[in-house]
């Protein structure tokens, strides 16, 4: 059973609330929110502008392809990120966006790719919608893992200090129809663990996502618009030493079309995620770049010879 929990109810620390979210935390790896502050005509004007984005030609999109740039932020075309190496590259496209360092922020002079230029495309309203609920995604996100924090039995503001300039990035996932070519190797995503800490999952409310549970079965994970799908990534495993593991992933594809939009809630570069007493630092950001250079084409390195 997938844990639904009210957001309201997990930010009051609810007993009954707080003692499913451990639950969906540590043995389900998967959990649903609702009653968030964000309102279902707010993502649907957010589902609706990447929608506009993704029906514009791909000559337009081109525009903001992430492709021509070392970054990964803007449009990735059908193909351009492989995040099972098992599997084909993914059909679906994606539009990214992350944190943006102030202009005086010492941080700048090092050129890091993770806090690169967000690209954005000639779309009227599209770049205030998406900022807007950037800005509102990270709170909820925040909260939530200072919730979790406390349901694992840890100081509230454990991971605080590590979200000043968090690496989050918010993508617009497009699948198209499954393609009819499509064979047992291609997926809109195949499956993966997502990166970061946790990933907070909206969508249109077509149905498609399947988590891996313990028991090997791939299980359906639907919530309609204005809830949430909650997963957990490797920087989160790590930095608790296993306690929470990375959610295991994918989207097949169907004959809809379907859109999602996770907010990657990444740390800042650098965070040290290595659980506590380890002898070595991992930071955030080299790990975070070590899989954005595994799975997007575009950075990967040229095969030997
Ligand atoms: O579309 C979904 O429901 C999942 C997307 C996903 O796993 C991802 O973008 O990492
Ligand atoms: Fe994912």
């Amino acid at each position: 059973m997938i844990p639904r929990l009210d957001a309201a109810k997990i930010a009051a620390r609810d007993p009954e609330t707080m003692a499913a979210l451990k639950l969906g935390v540590e043995d389900v790896g998967v959990l649903i929110i609702h009653n968030t502050p964000i309102s279902r005509p707010q993502m649907n004007g957010v589902l609706e502008s990447y929608r506009e984005f993704f029906r514009l030609p791909d000559a337009r999109k081109r525009v903001v392809d992430m492709a021509r740039t070392g970054s990964n932020r803007g449009w990735g075309a059908a193909g351009s990120e492989q995040v099972d190496p098992a599997a084909n590259p993914d059909f679906k496209q994606v539009f990214d966006c992350g944190f943006e360092l102030d202009k005086g922020d010492p941080l700048r002079a090092q050129g890091l790719l993770v806090y690169g230029d967000n690209q954005w495309p000639d779309l009227p309203g599209f770049r205030e919608t998406i900022q807007s609920y950037y800005a509102q995604a990270l709170t909820i996100s925040l909260d939530l893992l200072r919730a979790i924090s406390v349901a694992i039995g840890e100081d509230e503001h454990f991971f605080d200090n590590a979200f000043s300039r968090p690496m989050a990035l918010l993508r617009g996932n497009y699948y198209p129809p499954r393609p009819d070519w499509a064979s047992d190797r291609d997926f809109g995503i195949a499956p993966h663990t997502d990166y970061g800490c946790l990933t907070l999952l909206a969508s249109d409310g077509v149905a498609g996502l399947e988590v891996l549970g313990a028991d090997g079965q791939w299980l359906p994970v639907d919530a309609p618009v204005g809830e949430f799908v909650i997963n957990f990534g490797e920087m989160l495993e790590m930095w608790t030493g296993g306690w929470v593991k990375a959610t295991m992933h994918r989207v097949i594809g169907s004959k809809e079309e379907r859109i999602s939009v996770p907010m990657f809630f990444n740390p800042n570069h650098d965070t040290n995620v290595a659980p506590v007493g380890a002898d070595k630092p991992i930071l955030a950001g080299d790990h975070l770049k070590k899989r954005f250079d595994e799975t997007y084409l575009h950075l990967k390195e040229a095969p030997p010879g």
